[in-house]
């Protein structure tokens, strides 16, 4: 399976002066957790690092370090994760026929949510790791004056990995460049194009690091681990 690694933000919220995904989380950087979960997923054959060249530098030497066994290649990141996405659709081997699409930043995800993701990738044409929410949600208008209360037994909330055809997930991303659609998830395109998705259970843990806070619980997750 083709696993594809967006990794070109700038963490914004993270408050930090470089791309988050530099900063270390029990001795290792964000994304050295992320590949070594993909290199850990039997199912997962090639990894595309979708990433800001400056960066390069820094990421080349995590990847070495590691001794990642398996083919590694690094695409432009583009300025919105979107972006990023198509790029990385552009820079796939000729025969990738699936495609899974990891964050770099949800580096605690199992390589068992990896290879369940890319066994069901075999059966549906797209898919996204989500979890139940547990929170009561609430639509608030522009006034700070809640609208409504959705049911939440029909509120998931949207993970990584997301696995798509890749022919069909090409041709989603130059609708939504012809039709001027921004999205935060790949999913987001299907639905649009109206092409069904399927979810697969995700893990409450598989958390993406957005703010510092984040970086504190995953150290505490890792270190729970035994890492
Ligand atoms: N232009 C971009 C923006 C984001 N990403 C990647 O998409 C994932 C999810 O994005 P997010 O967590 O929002 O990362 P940042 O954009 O870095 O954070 P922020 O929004 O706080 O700036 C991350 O792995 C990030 O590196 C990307 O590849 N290209
Ligand atoms: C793709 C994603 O991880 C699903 O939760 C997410 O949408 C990434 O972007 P976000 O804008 O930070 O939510």
């Amino acid at each position: 399976m083709y696993l594809l690694i967006p990794a070109a933000g700038i963490g914004k919220r993270m408050g930090s002066n470089r791309n988050k995904l530099l900063l270390k989380v029990r001795s290792q950087p964000i994304i050295a957790w992320t590949l070594l979960a993909a290199q850990a997923a039997s199912k997962i054959n090639w990894i595309g690092i979708i990433s800001q060249p400056t960066d390069w530098p820094d990421l080349k030497a995590i990847v070495t370090d590691l001794k990642l066994t398996k083919p590694v290649e690094f695409i432009l990141g583009g300025s919105t994760r979107q972006e990023s996405v198509y790029n990385g659709l552009q820079a796939l081997p000729a025969n990738a026929e699936q495609v899974l699409i990891h964050d770099g930043a949800r580096c605690l995800i199992t390589p068992d949510l990896f290879n369940s993701c890319a066994q069901a990738i075999g059966e549906y044409r797209g898919l996204i790791a989500a979890v139940p929410v547990k929170d009561t949600i609430k639509i608030v208008n522009g006034q700070g004056i809640i609208e409504s209360t959705p049911d939440r037994q029909k509120l998931w909330a949207a993970q990584t990995p997301q696995g798509f055809d890749v022919k069909l997930l090409k041709q989603c991303h130059a609708e939504g460049l012809r039709q001027g659609w921004q999205v935060t998830d790949d999913a987001a395109l299907f639905e649009k194009c109206g092409i069904e998705v399927r979810i697969v259970e995700g893990e409450e843990t598989n958390l993406k690091v957005t703010t510092p806070q984040d970086l504190a619980i995953a150290e505490f997750i890792l270190t729970s681990r035994g890492f």
